[in-house]
């Protein structure tokens, strides 16, 4: 596979009645990850939204290339099914899901419904099940994990970067990845 890309070219977005940021351009090439940071409702999930193709931008374009995975506070997965067989189904729309949890095998036979907000998190991830050299694109990703967890999915968003892939993070949390670029999106609200 090609090496993943991304570009935002001067990209807007409109909410309602209100543009929430105007004029944002960056660029990412394999390897490289960027966090956008903002206060709550400066448009840091609208931002990936529109990367991930699912909202269309008020100006500007996304150009990018290879597969992109979108983890954000929806869990995809049928509430009433045992958490296993929830995520056999994408196992087998996706084909092999990427990574384990260790920490999610002993509630294999658990309804998605009575997971805590951690274990949907963790299943989440498990979801979203970034492509090899595809583009991850994260929103809140450690929101409601614990220490563990969160340093587990630093560590395997920076093996995702090392083996080519890219990651756009929208958080307020400090995150612990090399090399990571950083956007306020309050730098283009307009
Ligand atoms: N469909 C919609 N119609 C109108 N306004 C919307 C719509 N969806 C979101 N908004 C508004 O757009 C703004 C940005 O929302 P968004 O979820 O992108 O912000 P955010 O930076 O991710 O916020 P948070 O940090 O709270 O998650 C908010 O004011 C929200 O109310």
């Amino acid at each position: 596979m090609e090496g993943a890309r991304l570009a935002a070219h001067d990209l807007a977005c409109r909410r309602g009645d209100r543009v929430l940021f105007a004029g944002l351009s960056f660029a990412l090439t394999p390897g490289e990850a960027l966090q956008v940071s903002g206060a709550n409702g400066t448009g840091k999930s609208s931002l990936l939204r529109i990367l991930a193709g699912l909202l269309r931008p008020f100006a500007g374009a996304v150009e990018s290339s290879g597969p992109i995975a979108l983890l954000d506070g929806n869990l995809p997965l049928d509430e009433h099914l045992p958490l296993s067989e929830a995520l056999a189904f994408w196992g087998r729309i996706d084909g092999t899901l990427s990574g384990r949890d260790a920490g999610l095998a002993a509630i294999d036979d658990v309804p998605v419904r009575f997971l805590s907000t951690g274990q949907r998190k963790r299943a989440a991830v498990l979801q979203s099940n970034p492509r090899r050299g595809g583009i991850w694109l994260l929103d809140e990703p450690l929101n409601g994990l614990d220490t563990q967890a969160a340093r587990s999915l630093e560590a395997r968003i920076a093996d995702h970067c090392a083996d080519g892939g890219i990651a756009v993070i929208a958080s307020h949390q400090p995150f612990a990845l090399p090399g990571l670029r950083t956007i306020a999106l309050a730098e283009f609200a307009p």
